[in-house]
């Protein structure tokens, strides 16, 4: 995938991964090495020039609509309510559009359900400056969830927060992927909240981004944020974090 035509920037190349239904993948590696660019491809925002990315058996071509995300820096509308901001992304997809003006009380029922969930009853009628930074990140992960995706997208969406609002948030998306069974992609800089959420991790070169490792996370489900102090936790983020000096050497 190159950015700004033929002479452009090239952000990934040979770049290849598989992720199972229902798996929680996460991607590290050095800053600039093209996760987000990664993500793009998935979610059909960009179409790369050469390779094929297929979700649920379909090439992509296009924005892929079965795909939740939520990303960095939440962007809700300031001017609708926080549930309004929620029932976006069912305003967009067409297919939704229809189901939500014929069953809008069940759809912000399940929206309050959701705002529950993350630790907002409550909070719906907000709006999102009304919300300190943490509460907009817990809205915008009902918002990547209210049209129920079978994929869950998520970039750096903890990367602003302070560490036990991160950590809370860690759980919350633990107990909504056991719960769902949805299939998550987290990129993060943070090799803590990778092996501590991911089944399995990808690490990624230097740009332009391919992978160079893939490591399986042998720690049982359901984890208990207790499994960071121990020795063998420590050992897993020690190695990656040598991967990643390494990838950064390497460039
Ligand atoms: N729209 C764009 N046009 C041109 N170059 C871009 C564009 N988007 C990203 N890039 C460049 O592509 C490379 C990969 O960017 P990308 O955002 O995918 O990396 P990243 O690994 O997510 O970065 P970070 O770790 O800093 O978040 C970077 O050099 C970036 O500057």
């Amino acid at each position: 995938m190159r950015y700004g035509g033929e002479d452009g920037l090239l952000a990934v190349r040979d770049l290849s991964l598989s992720v199972a239904k229902g798996e929680f993948a996460a991607v590290v590696g050095p800053s600039g090495c093209g996760k987000s660019t990664l993500m793009k491809l998935v979610t059909g925002l960009y179409i790369p020039q050469q390779g094929v990315v297929t979700v649920a058996g379909s090439r992509v071509t296009k924005p892929v609509s079965i795909v939740g995300m939520a990303f960095q820096n939440p962007t809700m509308l300031p001017w609708r309510t926080t549930l309004d901001n929620i029932l976006l992304p069912l305003e967009v997809v067409d297919r939704h559009r229809r189901r939500l003006r014929a069953n809008k009380a069940e759809y912000v029922a399940k929206a309050e359900a959701l705002l529950e969930t993350v630790g907002l009853k409550g909070f719906g009628q907000k709006f999102p400056w009304q919300l300190s930074g943490g509460m907009q990140q817990r809205a915008s992960l009902c918002r990547a969830l209210i049209h129920e995706p079978d994929l869950l997208m998520l970039d750096e969406p903890f990367g602003a927060l302070d560490s036990f609002t991160r950590e809370e948030l860690w759980c919350i998306i633990r107990d909504l992927h056991a719960a769902q069974g949805v299939t998550i992609v987290l990129v993060t800089h943070d090799l803590r909240e990778a092996v501590f959420l991911a089944d399995r991790i990808f690490v990624m070169s230097s740009r332009p981004g391919r992978i160079i490792e893939e490591r399986a996370i042998p720690f049982a489900r359901p984890r208990d944020l207790e499994i960071m102090y121990e020795p063998a936790f420590t050992d897993v983020v020690h190695e990656l974090r040598g991967s990643i000096a390494d990838a950064r050497k390497a460039a």
